[in-house]
């Protein structure tokens, strides 16, 4: 049985090292991610007409999935919304948001809707730094704020972990608090909870 000191050390180590490869990824090996991540996307998420569609404004080197969701949306008569951090140790708001919305810094410098329109997304695209694929565990920041917002959600939105291939990991040592995603998509993969523990 880890201990809680050795699952904090092993995730925050874990952490730097898949960030520091996502760093390395080049432009060119990127577009043709962000292409094949689309393709799956648009296979994988359940489209929800009249409801919000959450995404993220990518930081860390995500993958930029802006232009993949307004699409989305468009096809599918979906509105979009983006997570706010208001305030620390807290579940995330998510604001209504549309492309050429004002935008103001939030926490981290990450750019948040400045009109505060509070809406309850019915899919959530929710970034991996690493994942579990046996039990689509999903490994973040370390804020535990997408553990926090889906336990707290209702009805809790559809979760869909993005993540790179190569940040798979054996184990992420779950923990109570850790939310499994719904589905979880990379470039090669789609797997969802139910299948998850047959690979
Ligand atoms: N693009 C994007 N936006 C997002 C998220 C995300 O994963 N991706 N979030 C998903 O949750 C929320 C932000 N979560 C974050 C959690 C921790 C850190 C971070 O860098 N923390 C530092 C400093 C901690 C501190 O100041 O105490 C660290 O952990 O070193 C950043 C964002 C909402 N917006
Ligand atoms: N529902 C919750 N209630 C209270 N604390 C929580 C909850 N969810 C997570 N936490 C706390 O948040 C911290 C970070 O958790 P974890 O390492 O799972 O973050 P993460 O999922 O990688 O982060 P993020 O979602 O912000 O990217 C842990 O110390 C955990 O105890």
């Amino acid at each position: 049985m880890i201990d809680a000191v050795d699952w904090k050390a092993f995730r925050r180590a874990e952490r730097d090292r898949l960030l520091a490869a996502r760093r390395t990824i080049g432009a060119a090996e990127r577009e043709r991610l962000t292409a094949v991540l689309a393709r799956q996307l648009d296979a994988a998420v359940p489209p929800q007409p009249g409801r919000a569609l959450g995404l993220y404004w990518p930081i860390k080197g995500e993958i930029d999935i802006r232009a993949w969701a307004e699409a989305f949306a468009a096809r599918h008569a979906m509105t979009l919304a983006l997570p706010v951090v208001v305030e620390k140790a807290a579940p995330l708001e998510f604001r209504a948001w549309a492309p050429g919305d004002a935008m103001e810094r939030g926490f981290w410098n990450i750019l948040v809707p400045a009109v505060r329109t509070v809406v309850v997304p019915a899919v959530v695209i929710a970034p991996l730094v690493g994942f579990q694929a046996a039990g689509t565990w999903r490994l973040g920041y370390g804020g535990g704020y997408f553990d926090r917002t889906l336990a707290s959600l209702a009805p809790r939105p559809c979760a869909v972990g993005l993540g790179l291939d190569d940040a798979e990991l054996a184990t992420i040592h779950p923990q109570p608090h850790d939310v499994p995603m719904d589905v979880l998509v990379t470039e090669s993969r789609m797997l969802s909870a139910a299948q998850s523990f047959s690979r």
